[in-house]
């Protein structure tokens, strides 16, 4: 099978082909005014700072910590918005992709090493129950394709990477594309690809994140300097969807809207997702580009990279910040093992 269309070119396409999703160029402009006043401050060395729950060292274990949580960070919205999965940690309550990362450091402080590929190579379900138990009674959703997952990346990573992801990170050579392709060609469930209009696309979002993590947690140094960093887009993931709808910089066509409005469910690789997911990564890079144009005009010459990882986590945390203003703005629930 011919390999799909990069993630870039195929937000492009979908963007070009969608129906029931598209960008408003006002909107893209009032989201870029929104980031202004942070973006000429944004530096990849903030990413450690940014979260209690991000590992605290730039070294092999943090990119252990990384590789795994990235092998795992997909679908945590709940049923009911309200009763979700949640891990106490710290004397603090997590929910979502944090109740995670929660779940993860709680087992290390007990001496679990959930981390190293020899331990999660051979996890049992049992184990990765009990790892990431829930406080409440709604548990993690997925968590038998979590532990498939574990035992999966854990052996390939034993095999060919001699257990480290590090390993996978020098083969890269300081290319974030090579990187991104090393960890689709070898770990499957990165493999996040679809069919839209006859032509094969991929969105990569696990994939691209396990990268902007990497080079954040590396704070862009070392082996973390990727000179093509930027050729990296948005993570097409479910939340990000939703803040771009509240800014108004993504519309959705009364029939789409319908259906979120009802709480249906969207599969993987369907019409009205793949538009979603696609104009979502379009939207950001049109954002970037404003971003860019605006700092220019105010003769901003920003400390560090402008690029759509950063645009994207500061959405992304924004849209966390923002949970209340976003209750009632539907977000689309797809249940897969992709983002
Ligand atoms: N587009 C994008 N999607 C992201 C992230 C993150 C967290 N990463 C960064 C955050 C802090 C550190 O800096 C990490 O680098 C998780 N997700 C996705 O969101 C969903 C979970 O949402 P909720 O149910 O509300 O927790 C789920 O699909 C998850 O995969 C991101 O940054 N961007």
């Amino acid at each position: 099978m011919d390999a799909p269309l990069p993630p870039r070119e195929s937000a492009r396409l979908v963007a070009e082909k969608s129906r029931d999703v598209r960008v408003a160029p006002e909107g893209v402009r009032r989201a870029a005014e929104l980031l202004l006043p942070a973006a000429s401050a944004w530096r990849v060395q903030h990413w450690r700072a940014l979260h209690e729950l991000n590992p605290r060292g730039a070294d092999e274990a943090a990119l252990a910590w990384v590789f795994v949580v990235d092998s795992l960070n997909f679908s945590f919205w709940a049923e009911q918005e309200e009763r979700g999965c949640e891990v106490r940690y710290g004397g603090t309550a997590y929910t979502g992709y944090w109740a995670l990362c929660a779940a993860v450091n709680r087992a290390l402080d007990r001496g679990i090493p959930v981390t190293s590929a020899s331990y999660y190579a051979t996890v049992t379900l049992d184990e990765v129950q009990d790892i990431f138990r829930s406080d409440t009674a709604v548990p993690m959703p997925l968590i038998e394709e979590r532990h498939r997952i574990l035992n999966e990346t854990g052996k390939i990573l034993l095999e060919k990477f001699g257990g480290s992801f590090l390993n996978c990170v020098q083969k890269s050579k300081k290319s974030a594309q090579k990187l991104m392709h090393l960890v689709v060609e070898n770990f499957p469930s990165y493999r996040d690809e679809t069919e839209f209009e006859g032509k094969r696309i991929s969105f990569y979002k696990r994939a691209q994140i396990l990268v902007a993590d990497t080079w954040s947690v590396l704070e862009g140094r070392g082996d973390g300097c990727f000179e093509d960093i930027s050729s990296i887009t948005m993570f097409a993931d479910y939340r990000l969807p939703q803040i771009l709808v509240h800014l108004g910089a993504l519309k959705y066509s009364d029939a789409l809207l319908k259906r979120l409005l009802r709480g249906e469910m969207l599969s993987n690789g369907e019409k009205h997702e793949v538009e979603i997911r696609g104009c979502s990564i379009w939207c950001v890079e049109l954002i970037r580009d404003c971003l860019l144009e605006l700092l220019e005009k105010r003769g901003e010459k920003p400390q560090g990279e402008i690029n759509s990882i950063l645009v994207d986590y500061y959405l992304w945390d924004y849209a966390r910040d923002h949970r209340d203003d976003l209750r009632g703005v539907p977000f689309h629930r797809t249940r897969c093992i992709y983002y």
